[in-house]
């Protein structure tokens, strides 16, 4: 039976392809309006995909808003995707004609300069994903919206073509995507058989207790793991300041037999310091 796989859509966003390069014919995709209905599908799919940080812009927020109250869900792959974006009108649309670009939050803020040299007059708003907004711009009944988005929207959306292509502030632009599973421990991986990353979501004490200062120092200490990425999101408004902490930590020794172990034994550590800490990935 083929896998079932919850992606932010619609047909023709980077976590498409970044979906399919990993699952390939071995799944049923299933397009999501949004990352946080991306992340809640795992309650009835086997699978979600996600992006998780880009090259150029950064952590995707959405992503790390899901999660902090993630519950099922256990990251067990990443795929790296190189990103190309084009801005993308209605056909016959010139340059002069836009005053509007629309696209993801992402998309945005990695073509900025693009959008300041070439198109210093436009307004700029943000869309749920890259193809949301080219098929905004298909269904719109004016010349004046362009999208960034991948070149194959074209071919999704009716009544587009590209106006420009490469439009990123740098040629080298890569988008990681998190292959998240249903199941915590137990069921093996997809692919990766043996991990070498991990995801240890961390809420600190002494954020709790605000009568204690809060030391990072202390905190990576006790991981004691190799920490190659910091991400902490904001508490909810009912309790001001009690960040989530993302580390994303990876095997550093010659032996990825223990890696699973040593990254238990860290989680362990933590909560002997009374810190709330579990692992959220695997691969
Ligand atoms: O909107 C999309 O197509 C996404 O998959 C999110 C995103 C946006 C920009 C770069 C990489 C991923």
């Amino acid at each position: 039976m083929k896998l079932s796989v919850g992606f932010l859509g619609p047909l023709g966003t980077y976590t498409h392809q970044a979906a399919h390069e990993y699952f390939q014919d071995s799944a049923i995709y299933n397009e999501k309006r949004t990352i946080a209905e991306a992340l809640k599908s795992l309650e009835a799919l086997d699978y979600a995909v996600v992006p998780r940080e880009n090259s150029i812009f950064g952590s995707v927020i959405e992503t790390f808003d899901g999660l902090k109250v993630l519950k099922e869900g256990f990251i067990q792959g990443e795929v790296i995707l190189k990103i190309q974006h084009c801005l993308v009108v209605k056909k016959g649309a010139k340059f002069s004609d836009i005053d509007c670009v629309i696209s993801h939050e992402q998309a945005l803020g990695q073509c900025r300069r693009f959008l300041v040299e070439k198109l210093p007059g436009a307004t700029t708003s943000t869309t749920a994903s890259t193809a949301a907004a080219a098929e905004t711009v298909s269904k719109s009944q004016t010349l004046n919206i362009a999208a960034i988005c991948s070149g194959i929207c074209v071919t999704m959306f009716e009544d587009l073509e590209i106006l420009a292509n490469g439009i990123q502030d740098q040629d080298s632009n890569y988008t990681r995507f998190f292959i998240i599973g249903k199941q915590s421990e137990g069921k093996p991986p997809f692919k990766t058989l043996r991990p070498t990353h991990a995801l240890i979501r961390l809420i600190p004490t002494s954020s709790a207790h605000k009568e204690t200062s809060f030391d990072l120092t202390e905190l990576l200490k006790t991981i004691d793991l190799s920490v190659i990425r910091l991400d902490r999101r904001p508490a909810p408004v009912s309790h001001p300041f009690l960040d989530t902490y993302f580390l994303e930590v990876v095997l550093s020794t010659q032996n990825p037999s223990e890696w699973p172990e040593q990254v238990s034994q860290s989680i362990l550590r933590l909560r002997d310091k009374g810190h709330l800490a579990e692992s959220i990935g695997l691969w």
